[in-house]
């Protein structure tokens, strides 16, 4: 595995359907960052979720919810290139691309929430992520830390970081699950409340909320 020579930091990118973005995206990674050291966590709103139903706000929604969600925090930007793409929001597509543009020995990674490792196996080109770059998992609750194929616990097994350091050096090819704070909190059940007409103002920022407010946003079932 080829080093970091020139000592590039850390890129990583969080990808979601953000329908609408949360506290529980937000809070575990920012203490992901603490852990790992980030200095930039890029949020990348998909077009065309690969394995679930369609999303019920728009691209354009989903995105100015997440650029309302990060605009008063640093650590945060918002990357729109799936946005672009009409297909599928295929992982392993956009991570080559941003591979590509920063050379091949530029640290890269993205990140997941602990329910999407379990399923990482259905993923398109699943084994060729690690090639490309870094997986960093945040912790969820109601999904265990034991995967659920024998396949995708021998593959754990062979890639996990057990610290953050080897994640600066090395430009991808590691898993690293991250102790970070459990939020039992998701899209769906936001959007339920709001469909009950329940309220969420304790889930999500205030300018998300005021945004979903003034957009009329997840009041249809
Ligand atoms: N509460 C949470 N704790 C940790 N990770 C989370 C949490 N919610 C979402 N994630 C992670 O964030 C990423 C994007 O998730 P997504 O936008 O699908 O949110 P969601 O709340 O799971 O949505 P939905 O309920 O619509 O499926 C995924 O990798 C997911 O695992
Ligand atoms: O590449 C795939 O096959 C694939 C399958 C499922 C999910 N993903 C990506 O994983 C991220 C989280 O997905 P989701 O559905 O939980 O919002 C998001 O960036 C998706 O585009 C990617």
């Amino acid at each position: 595995m080829r080093n970091n020579p020139k000592n590039t930091p850390l890129a990583a990118f969080f990808g979601g359907t953000f329908d609408p973005i949360h506290y529980g995206h937000l809070r575990p990674v920012g203490a992901l960052a603490r852990q790992v050291g980030l200095t930039r966590i890029t949020l990348l709103p998909n077009n065309v979720p690969p394995h679930r139903p369609q999303p019920e706000a728009s691209a354009a929604q989903r995105k100015a919810m997440a650029e309302l969600a990060v605009a008063d925090n640093p650590l945060f930007d918002v990357d729109d290139r799936e946005l672009q793409r009409a297909t599928p929001s295929y992982t392993i597509d956009t991570l080559e691309g941003l591979r590509r543009e920063r050379g091949a020995r530029a640290p890269l990674a993205f990140i997941i929430g602990q329910d999407s490792l379990q399923t990482l196996h259905l993923w398109h080109r699943w084994q060729d992520l690690l090639g490309v770059c870094h997986l960093l998992v945040c912790a969820r609750p109601g999904y265990s830390d034991t995967l659920s194929t024998p396949e995708l616990r021998q593959w754990l097994a062979r890639h996990r970081a057990q610290a953050p350091l080897a994640l600066h050096q090395q430009p991808h090819g590691l898993i690293y699950l991250a102790d970070t704070p459990l939020l039992a909190i998701s899209a769906t059940e936001i959007r339920q409340r709001r469909h009950r007409h329940d309220a969420v103002n304790d889930l999500l920022p205030p300018a998300v909320l005021h945004y979903i407010d003034t957009n009329g946003l997840y009041r249809q079932a």
